[in-house]
């Protein structure tokens, strides 16, 4: 009997690690003789780096960078168990928790740090490298992490543009003739879980400027600069990136990686699978497990329980979930190969009390999960 459990993190809970090792003695104590395979999971957001590492014996390496409002932040990034894959994550270096909501100005927020965090792995000499992008604290457009990597640009003074979204307003020039010559030998991967384009109603701004402290003219502005920036690219470099599905992801910085680095944007959760190898692992397998803080009808856009159960179904294995909690709607998850779902929360408690008991809580569940399992087989 092989069991495999691939779970993503529960938010301000559990990491994706703690999460399968919970689901895996709750398992057992029903299971004890079962070969369990434990695969933590991530779909481009904040734990992606956590979960590669995890999942390929890795390590972290702590890297301090600029953070959003150019003070120093304790950065990380992972160097995957084959040694030659960096993984790194944008929010680790310019994320929205770096920042006080009192702080929060995208006018001014800048993601040099994630270019820096791009620096160190490649003076580690990696010949991959996977940036996770999402819950940024940034709306620069990915102009901050390009001025690190070597691109210049500047205002029609051709003095170098400043940080953050406005600073964007000024720019006349692109010339990405000065890009670190290192990264044309690697492969640049972006893992991204949005598609939103850069500009209008669904572009970066619009959607996620207010989440980052953009009032309603910043985001006009910030909107509006993008645009800017867009018509500049196309100019200098005959780049397009203003309709481009995921340019708008992480204030822009899609459009910058897309546009200046030809990176290859992926959903996070692909680019996860592939990493820990899970179609190979999942051939062979009797039963799945999966799981995230909450499985709702949001899941099915590209989070990982969806990623995880498709890539089971393409073998027809059952595919199970275990979430901190279900939203009324998680029933459309049924469509998307996952077979059955299950809250781990026991009684009526307040979110507090749900993060504090929730190793137990996951444990329990999986106890009567596996239990349910043996009775039907
Ligand atoms: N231990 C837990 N018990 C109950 N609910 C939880 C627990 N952990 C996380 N959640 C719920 O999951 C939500 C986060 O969902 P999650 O799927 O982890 O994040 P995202 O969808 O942003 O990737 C939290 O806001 C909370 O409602
Ligand atoms: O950083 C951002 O702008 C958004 C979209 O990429 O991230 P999240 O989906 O985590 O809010």
């Amino acid at each position: 009997m092989k069991i495999i459990i691939a779970p993503d993190s529960y938010k301000e809970s559990l990491t994706a690690m703690e999460v399968a090792t919970a689901i895996e003695t709750g398992f057992r104590q029903v299971m004890p003789t079962a070969e369990y395979i434990k695969l933590p999971m991530a779909d481009g957001g904040e734990g992606t780096v956590q979960s590669l590492i995890d999942a390929t014996n890795g390590t972290i390496i702590q890297h301090a960078v600029t953070g959003p409002l150019g003070e120093q932040v304790p950065g990380f990034f992972g160097i995957m168990g084959d040694g030659k894959t960096a993984v790194i994550e944008m929010a680790a270096a310019s994320g929205l928790h770096l920042v006080t909501p009192e702080q929060r100005n995208p006018l001014l927020t800048t993601s040099y740090g994630t270019g820096e965090l791009i620096l160190a792995a490649l003076d580690h000499g990696v010949e991959h490298i996977i940036v996770g992008i999402g819950g940024s604290a940034t709306n620069d457009g990915g102009i901050g992490m390009a001025q690190a990597l070597g691109v210049q640009l500047r205002d029609s003074n051709g003095q170098p543009l400043g940080f953050g979204g406005q600073a964007l307003a000024q720019l006349a020039t692109i010339d990405i003739s000065h890009i670190d010559p290192r990264l044309a030998t690697i492969k640049l991967e972006v893992a991204c879980d949005v598609d939103n384009p850069l500009c209008g109603p669904k572009g970066a701004s619009q959607v996620f400027g207010p989440q980052k402290g953009a009032t309603p003219a910043m985001v006009v502005e910030l909107d509006k600069n993008l645009a800017h920036y867009a018509a500049i690219m196309h100019r200098d470099l005959a780049i397009d990136v203003k309709h481009m599905a995921g340019a708008g992801a992480a204030g822009g910085m899609g459009a910058a990686l897309l546009g200046l680095f030809n990176a290859q944007l992926r959903s996070g959760i692909e680019i996860v699978i592939d990493a820990v190898n899970l179609e190979t692992i999942v051939k062979d397998a009797d039963l799945v497990i999966t799981g995230e803080g909450r499985i709702d009808s949001q899941t099915i856009h590209g989070k990982t329980p969806i990623g995880v159960a498709r890539t089971a179904k393409k073998f027809n294995k059952p595919v199970i979930g275990i979430a901190g909690c279900l939203s009324q709607d998680c029933g459309v998850v049924h469509q998307h190969g996952i077979d059955a779902v299950f809250s781990i929360v026991p009684a009526a408690m307040n979110l507090e009390q749900a993060f504090k008991d929730a190793a137990i809580n996951v444990e329990l569940t999986a106890r009567n999960v596996a239990a349910m399992y043996c009775l039907g087989r």
